[in-house]
């Protein structure tokens, strides 16, 4: 049986250091997330230091939420750097179905296979080409629905896909897993999925991507589950969420996980 909360224990013991393209709505919450988990967080995105902190860091995160024609030239070579050098890095295509900007930077970033893609249903039906009902940066469609996109996406680029909703989907193409940890309160709190992310690239550092990204969707959830029992609206959710990724241990999230493989 798989050890979950090893992986969170590995990550901690290794602190790697992340770097983050992200908006500037998630920067901060997923700064603070990063390091109550026991990661080292960076956030910078210009063209003249992301390929050279790319070489540098041990996982990479892009997120698309507040495009310019700047970021995407920072995105951009910070990908390239990190195939140069193995990095692994992860994409969220944040309302990748909205304007044709979002559609074409996602395109261009998908040629250069990330290790990870995550998104909501809506934004991974988008990626894939396909109709959607998302408004904005949330998603109006089920995590079913994306299912056989997501499948599919995985297969084309060669890495992993994890649409998150309810219940969140991790697969390779042919494997996949079902995460049920979670609370209803996370998707009103903003910049929570743009923040798993960073959670995702601190866990997938020397592991294998599928079972990696599992864990993390797990922890992260759990931690919601643990906020939730503390508070019952946003404000003070987001607060104790954080302080809940802090206190986890590996031997709770063993116990806690709710995953299973289909
Ligand atoms: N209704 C829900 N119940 C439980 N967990 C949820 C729910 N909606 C989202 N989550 C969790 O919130 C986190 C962010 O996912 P999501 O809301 O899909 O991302 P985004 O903010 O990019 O739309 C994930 O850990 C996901 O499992
Ligand atoms: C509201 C908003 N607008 C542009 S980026 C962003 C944050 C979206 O974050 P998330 O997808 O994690 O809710
Ligand atoms: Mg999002």
């Amino acid at each position: 049986m798989t050890d979950w909360g090893h992986y969170l224990s590995h990550m901690r013991a290794n602190a790697p250091l992340i770097q983050n393209i992200t908006n500037y709505v998630a920067m901060n919450v997923m700064a603070n997330a990063l390091l109550a988990s026991g990661a080292s967080p960076a956030m910078l995105h210009a063209e003249e230091e992301a390929g050279e902190f790319a070489a540098l860091a041990s996982a990479l995160t892009i997120n698309i939420g507040t495009l310019s024609t700047d970021w995407v030239r920072g995105m951009i070579v910070a990908a390239e750097s990190a195939n140069e050098n193995d990095t692994p890095w992860v994409l969220d295509p944040v309302a990748a179905g909205a304007t044709a900007f979002r559609r074409e930077t996602s395109s261009a970033l998908l040629a250069l296979k990330p290790s990870v893609i995550r998104g909501n249903a809506s934004e991974i039906l988008a990626v894939c080409g396909e109709m959607t009902k998302g408004k904005g940066a949330d998603s109006a469609d089920s995590v079913t629905e994306a299912e056989a996109g997501a499948r599919a996406l995985a297969a084309s680029t060669g890495g992993i896909v994890a649409v998150t909703g309810p219940q969140d989907l991790i697969t390779d193409g042919t494997r996949a897993y079902r995460v049920d940890n979670g609370h209803a309160m996370m998707p009103l709190v903003t910049a929570l999925g743009c923040t798993l992310n960073g959670v995702i690239a601190s866990f997938i550092v020397g592991k294998p991507h599928l079972e990696a990204t599992t864990a993390a969707i797990a922890y992260y959830g759990l931690a919601g589950q643990l906020a939730a029992e503390t508070t019952s609206a946003p404000g003070s959710f987001a607060t104790a969420f954080i302080d809940a990724l802090y206190t986890i241990t590996p031997d709770q999230l063993s116990d806690a996980a709710r995953i299973q493989e289909s």
